[in-house]
């Protein structure tokens, strides 16, 4: 039995939400990740950004507990994690938001939004259907629950995946995400409409006490309206962190040229 079950925590303390320590993942010959270590706080809003194959994803999905780590350490609130999130209960409620919407296509936007509650909680249809509701609400599209999947834009997909990875189980309020993970929810998207996630993001973290958040996104405009921190990965490792103000600053030759998406620089292209 991987987990101990624990006493809810308090998810407003000052002790770290998630420690990363050493943390490596080698899939067959490509190590991808090379002894990271990371912490995350109760509160915060962190972007890890940098080149693609870098890294970015592997690191939510092993924070999320859907991927174990080649090697290394992950702490959830102070208690070490053994397992993936499969195995039994995790001191973190995660919900996540992937690059592509993934919606099922068979389902209705509603029974999309509920799908977990249908499959795992107590709640009458008519409870879930108003929960789904607050939630279809809560993200601007309080009239598109009947719709399916394919007869909405990409941002108004990406809106109802929000409205589900918010979703939780009210027989078991330790599930309430206290942590959201998002993988580019911003890609693909025209600049108005990821001005709406932008917000949409941000508005949920406020109305969530001291939920945390990591984002995965190459987007200037999604690292600057959304995070507080930012994390800066290249080649398996942070290269550098700090507050979203000091990348304008910093002499950091990462991030000077990834700003000004030079060639000439430390970061090297492939191809
Ligand atoms: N399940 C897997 N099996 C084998 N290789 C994988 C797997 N997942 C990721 N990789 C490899 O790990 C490397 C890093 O991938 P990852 O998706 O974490 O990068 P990223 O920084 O998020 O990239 P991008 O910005 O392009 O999304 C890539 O070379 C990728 O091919």
């Amino acid at each position: 039995m991987p987990y101990s079950v624990s006493p809810q925590p308090d998810p407003c303390s000052d002790n770290p939400l998630i420690e990363l320590r050493g943390i490596s993942m080698q899939f067959g010959r490509n190590r991808v990740l090379n002894n990271i270590d990371f912490t995350l706080y109760p509160g915060e809003a962190v972007a890890i950004i940098g080149p693609s194959g870098t890294g970015k994803s592997t690191i939510l999905r092993i924070i999320a507990g859907l991927l174990a780590p080649s090697a290394g350490e992950i702490y959830v609130r102070g208690e070490r994690r053994l397992g993936l999130i499969e195995d039994g209960p995790d001191r973190l409620g995660v919900g996540m938001v992937f690059q592509q919407a993934a919606l099922f296509d068979s389902l209705t936007v509603s029974e999309n939004v509920g799908f977990l509650l249908y499959q795992h909680s107590r709640l009458s249809n008519r409870a879930i259907r108003e929960r789904v509701q607050e939630a279809l609400a809560m993200v601007g599209l309080p009239d598109v629950g009947d719709l399916y999947p394919a007869e909405l834009s990409g941002g108004m997909r990406k809106r109802v995946s929000f409205a589900r990875a918010v979703m939780s189980n009210p027989d078991d309020l330790s599930e309430r995400p206290s942590l959201l993970l998002y993988d580019e929810p911003t890609a693909g998207l025209d600049p108005i409409a990821s001005t709406v996630i932008e917000d949409l993001i941000r508005d949920i973290h406020q109305g969530r006490g001291c939920s945390s958040y990591l984002i995965v996104t190459h987007q200037e405009s999604t690292i600057r309206r959304t995070a507080d921190r930012v994390v800066f990965m290249h080649q398996g490792q942070i290269q550098w962190t700090g507050p979203v103000d000091e990348i304008d600053h910093t002499d950091n030759p990462f991030i000077r040229q990834f700003f000004s998406a030079q060639v000439q620089g430390p970061i090297h292209v492939a191809g």
